[in-house]
């Protein structure tokens, strides 16, 4: 790749190029080269690689640059890919970060959580407070495998203390890369903004192919139902999201429920009586 300065215009047969300021050849300033860089006038005085390097004073500014978080961005997903290769079989989690224990949801979440570990699934979080905790605490209450993916923030509060496996990311984009790479489907439980964001990336990544086969489960009727009734009362309605679109999730109500869908992409078989079947 090869980035320069904008090309100079040609100045007509007169000299002049209208509205712009053509310089002479004399004006034109050398280019330094640096790597696949192009560089003229101020732009060429950013010294060379080593010099800042080896140069002590400023030390630390380099840091802020965005060639250096390149780097750490890079670092966090070779880190996540490293850790999470030999996972096996996983789902990803979803839920308020701000449930506690006792609540109808928060106890849903130890629910889930509890039978992906008994299906022998491991249960990924984001490590945090509320409903992920509650997973992570089923995931190891039901003996399997604990993953919390953590995210710095400012009022941070540091992994649950469910989490067996756990990572941290300074960048919500690599986690969540983590979230949809490492898992066959997704369960996501009553949630703020951070759950919404996570189901609706989703939901991107299956209409528009990048992911298949990929079950999404909404745990929990009454909260969800409002939302869904909304994008199909609008945004179907409106033309916004077409109608098959819907059928890229599933609302339930029941975690057995919701761990045999996000398994095997359909519900709990009927038992002879009508009802659903109501594994242990
Ligand atoms: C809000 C509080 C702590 C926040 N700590 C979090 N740690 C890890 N992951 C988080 C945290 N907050 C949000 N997330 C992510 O978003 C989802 C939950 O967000 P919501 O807005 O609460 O729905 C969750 O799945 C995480 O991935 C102090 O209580």
């Amino acid at each position: 790749m090869s980035i320069s300065q904008h090309p100079i215009p040609h100045p007509d047969a007169n000299g002049r190029v209208t509205g712009t300021h053509v310089p002479l050849p004399s004006e034109i300033a050398p280019a330094k080269h640096k790597g696949s860089l192009e560089l003229r006038r101020k732009q060429a005085d950013t010294g060379m690689s080593d010099q800042h390097l080896l140069d002590t004073s400023g030390a630390g500014q380099f840091i802020h640059t965005d060639p250096w978080r390149v780097l750490r961005i890079q670092s966090e997903f070779v880190e996540g890919f490293g850790a999470l290769a030999d996972l096996g079989p996983a789902v990803s989690v979803f839920g308020s970060a701000r449930t506690k224990p006792g609540t109808e949801y928060y106890e849903m979440a130890v629910d889930v959580g509890r039978k992906l570990a008994e299906a022998g699934v491991a249960v990924i979080t984001g490590g945090g407070p509320g409903s992920m905790e509650a997973a992570n605490k089923g995931a190891v209450e039901g003996n399997g495998v604990s993953v919390g993916l953590g995210i710095e923030l400012p009022f941070e509060q540091g992994l649950n203390q469910w989490v067996d496996l756990g990572i941290n990311f300074r960048y919500f984009f690599a986690r969540k890369t983590m979230f949809v790479k490492y898992a066959q489907g997704f369960v996501v439980l009553p949630g703020g903004l951070g759950t919404l964001d996570e189901l609706f990336e989703a939901m991107v990544l299956v209409q528009t192919r990048k992911v298949t086969s990929f079950p999404i489960v909404l745990l929990g009727v009454r909260f969800w139902g409002p939302m869904l009734e909304w994008i199909r009362d609008t945004l179907v309605a409106e033309g916004m999201v077409s109608e098959k679109d819907l059928d890229l999730i599933q609302l339930v109500d029941d975690p057995a429920d919701a761990v045999h869908r996000v398994l095997h992409g359909a519900p709990l078989p009927p038992t002879t009586n009508g009802n659903q079947q109501r594994p242990e």
